[in-house]
């Protein structure tokens, strides 16, 4: 499976999209809804707890196949306030993930600022983003590798008080990240092409981490350990997905890694 099976993916929805603001459908959330997603995530962690964390809905994915499709965006996010979590990630991909946008809307009920992740490349998708209650939204650098459309996507989310989060995997990529002006920068420890895993890169990567950026450390995280390494290196967040949706109680999972 390459990349452009994500892009091909999206084109009726880019034009549902397209009509539904032709009609003057897509029309922006109040801004005071959102939470900021950033500012929850520099906050000093918790005691006892090495890093803030960022848990993941997700229903399916393309390297697992059906995940948990048994539970409620709304049940899994009290679950993940309740054991601790900071923000919580909602994967809204509808092919690959069968996630949609409206799980946003069901998410929000437990107050955690909002992450979208999708697979984003086109104004249409920011303006669909900015009518949801999320609080920050996910770029590709190896989706759009092009800083000048990245630095446009980002600025227009921001407008919005939407934080972008820019997905990183090597050294070629941060530098794209950083030329188009991330200060959000997640390195995936999931290679998108192939989906093997790869912890001990993604660690290593965070030596380049400058004061002035927030890095969250995303991908096959399922060990306290794990935030602990994570910590060490350098990473400010992690974001944990599949480890914690394995289970019928993800609240339990989470509240079992986090706590040392
Ligand atoms: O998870 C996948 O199989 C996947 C495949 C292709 C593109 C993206 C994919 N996942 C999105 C993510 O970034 C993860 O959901 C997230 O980092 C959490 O990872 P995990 O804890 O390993 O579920």
């Amino acid at each position: 499976m390459n990349l452009q099976r994500f892009i091909d993916a999206k084109q009726d929805e880019l034009e549902g999209l397209r009509r539904a603001k032709a009609a003057g459908l897509l029309r922006p959330k109040d801004i005071r809804q959102r939470p900021d997603f950033l500012q929850a995530l520099r906050a000093p962690a918790p005691a006892g707890q090495p890093l803030r964390v960022i848990a993941e809905f997700k229903r399916s994915s393309p390297s697992m196949g059906v995940i948990n499709d048994s539970l409620t965006p709304e049940d899994v996010a009290r679950q993940y306030a309740e054991a601790g979590a900071t923000c919580m990630s909602v994967l809204t991909e509808e092919k690959y993930f069968t996630g949609c946008v409206g799980d946003l809307s069901r998410a929000v009920i437990a107050g955690l600022p909002l992450l979208r992740k999708d697979f984003i490349f086109d104004e249409l998708q920011v303006r669909q983003t900015v009518s949801t209650p999320a609080a920050a939204m996910l770029l590709i650098v190896a989706l759009t590798p092009d800083a000048s459309l990245l630095r446009g996507l980002r600025e227009m989310a921001e407008s919005e008080g939407i934080h972008a989060v820019v997905e990183i995997f090597n050294e070629r990529e941060l530098e794209i990240a950083r030329e188009s002006g991330a200060r959000i920068l997640q390195v995936n420890a999931r290679n998108l092409e192939t989906f093997k895993t790869d912890r001990e890169e993604g660690l290593k990567l965070a030596a380049l981490r400058r004061p002035e950026e927030l890095w969250i450390a995303a991908s096959a995280m399922s060990e306290h350990a794990h935030l602990v390494d994570a910590k060490g290196a350098g990473y400010d967040a992690a974001l944990i997905g599949t480890a914690l949706m394995q289970s019928s109680q993800p609240g339990k999972n989470l509240n079992r890694i986090i706590q040392s």
